[in-house]
């Protein structure tokens, strides 16, 4: 039996500069295989950009980039296709296809080249249902919701049967039933997750770590208590705040008071 890396992702120093400026610089962490790691931060922290470097997005980044022991400048596209799935933040706009052929193309990687047998429709009719499309799975991609596109292309990512899921911003269009539901099949999945996330709760709530960004640098990676401080959260976020343990989950949970501090200073990218 092939043995399993424990670490599925090590970064090391990873820095990225487009446009003379730093976006990325010194990166530093891994997950362990299994885990949820959810990367949060205010926008324009860096958090797409640390994801596009793990799925081969963005190219001229230096430092190292490791997924399951290989350095990722190792793998074939079809390697990448085979163990990682990934989820943008943008839902395309140009696809032309029923939700159920959406879907049924996570399986592409998978199959034999050239392979004219149509593949079995059990796994895709499954990943619909599992994110709650089962009534839509007929319907053309280009004329649902915004969170039912969300929803149909995270049922292509599971399909796909990825040793790692890399997911940006998946909850930013779902309502907040489906926003849990997602988080708790994902973590149910016990395989390998990068999520970025904008709601600290969420991230605290189903996230084993949380790797925290300000203006392209790591301000803290730990697990959520140790990450979601108030005051890693006011000076970061620029929000004023409480942090208690929730009642139910025991991680924390934050209650921002709806009142900005006076000064804040947006850190910027060097
Ligand atoms: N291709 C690019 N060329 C130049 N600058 C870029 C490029 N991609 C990202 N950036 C810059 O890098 C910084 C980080 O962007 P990124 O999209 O990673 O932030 P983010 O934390 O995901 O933000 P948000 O929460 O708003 O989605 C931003 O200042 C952005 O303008």
């Amino acid at each position: 039996m092939a043995c399993v890396p424990e670490t599925s992702v090590k970064v090391s120093k990873l820095s990225w500069s487009p446009n003379n400026s730093f976006a990325l610089e010194g990166i530093n962490f891994e997950l362990q295989t299994g885990k949820v790691l959810g990367v949060i931060g205010p926008n324009g922290s860096g958090k797409s950009s640390v994801l596009r470097c793990l799925y081969g997005y963005i190219k001229g980044w230096s430092g190292s980039i490791k997924l399951f022991d290989k350095p990722i400048t190792e793998y074939s596209a079809l390697e990448v296709a085979t163990k990682v799935a990934v989820v943008q933040q943008d839902t395309p706009s140009n696809i032309h296809l029923t939700v159920e052929q959406l879907v049924e193309l996570g399986l592409t990687p998978h199959r034999p080249l050239l392979s004219l047998q149509r593949p079995s429709r059990v796994p895709v009719l499954e990943a619909i249902s599992k994110v709650g499309l089962a009534d839509k799975s007929h319907q053309d991609f280009h004329t649902l919701s915004g969170g039912e596109k969300q929803r149909a292309l995270i049922a292509r990512a599971l399909v796909q049967q990825p040793d790692l899921l890399i997911l940006d911003e998946p909850t930013n269009h779902l309502d907040v039933r489906y926003q849990i539901q997602l988080l708790q099949i994902i973590k149910n999945l016990s395989i390998s997750v990068v999520i970025s996330i904008h709601d600290l709760n969420l991230a605290s709530a189903f996230c084993d770590q949380l790797l925290l960004l300000n203006a392209g640098k790591v301000v803290a990676y730990d697990e959520p208590e140790h990450v979601l401080t108030q005051s890693n959260i006011s000076s970061v976020f620029g929000v004023n705040c409480q942090v208690q343990p929730h009642p139910k989950v025991a991680k924390p949970h934050i209650q921002y008071c709806y009142e900005l501090p006076t000064h804040f200073e947006r850190k910027v990218k060097a």
